[in-house]
């Protein structure tokens, strides 16, 4: 799986179309949130994703970290992929595995200026049951581990995508203008982004999303060229 773009935080079903339409491969929606500060509703999320799928694959985005909870989420959505954004232990991922094999499960590593060592050891704990990383960006004025608009030392990815047996999809204040450099200095297998392509009203710009597809695709056709890796999805 290389060259895969995420556009993340979905609000309602014209959103997702033109996020479709302009090109993303994957959607996210951000359900179960302990600030409860969802989005949509779950009902909404499952309406769209049904409408989506098969040609575009729905993510739930969430801090959930009890497996069978997370099964049964994913089953009431609709979907066969997971982002788990919280402090899900190497165990519970195991469990995860062992009743939901056909799960697709992303587990994020939440970069700060100072945590290499741990999130390595994460990597090394959880990889055997997870399908791919995501780093995401930590705010530490607000606490905040995911949509914080911010982005972080790039080189703390690249070191992960090269100690990982697991790709990893790129996050964290990512938009049109930092994209193409991002993937020339991290080589992810996927980038995410949600705030950086949103206008004033908060809602997703077409322009910005047209212009971060298209940025992305380049990039990535630039780093295959580089090492002969072929676009798979
Ligand atoms: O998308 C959300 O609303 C969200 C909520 C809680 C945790 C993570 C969330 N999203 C993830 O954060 C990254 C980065 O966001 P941004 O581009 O910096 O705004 C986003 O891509 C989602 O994967």
């Amino acid at each position: 799986m290389q060259g895969l773009i995420q556009v993340a935080g979905i609000i309602d079903q014209a959103e997702a179309d033109m996020i479709v339409e302009e090109g993303a491969d994957w959607l996210g929606f951000a359900l179960r949130l302990p600030a409860k500060n969802e989005d949509l509703s779950e009902a909404d999320a499952a309406a769209i994703v049904e409408a989506i799928q098969p040609k575009n694959k729905g993510v739930i985005i969430t801090y959930l970290t009890d497996a069978a909870e997370i099964k049964e989420f994913c089953a009431q959505i609709g979907v066969d992929a997971i982002q788990l954004h919280g402090d899900v232990t190497p165990a519970e991922l195991g469990r995860l595995r062992s009743i939901a094999p056909d799960l697709y499960v992303l587990k994020s590593l939440v970069v700060k200026s100072d945590n290499i060592d741990e999130l390595a050891r994460i990597v090394e704990d959880s990889a055997e049951w997870v399908d791919m990383f995501i780093t995401d960006t930590f705010n530490p004025a607000t606490g905040a581990k995911g949509a914080t608009g911010l982005v972080h030392d790039w080189g703390i990815s690249a070191e992960l995508v090269n100690l990982s047996p697991r790709p990893l999809m790129l996050a964290g204040g990512l938009n049109p203008e930092n994209v193409a450099e991002a993937i020339d200095q991290v080589r992810p297998a996927a980038v995410d982004a949600h705030t950086g392509l949103e206008g004033p009203d908060r809602r997703k710009d077409r322009l910005k999303v047209r212009k971060f597809v298209r940025e992305s695709r380049l990039a990535f056709a630039r780093i295959a060229g580089d090492t002969g890796q072929v676009r798979a999805s």
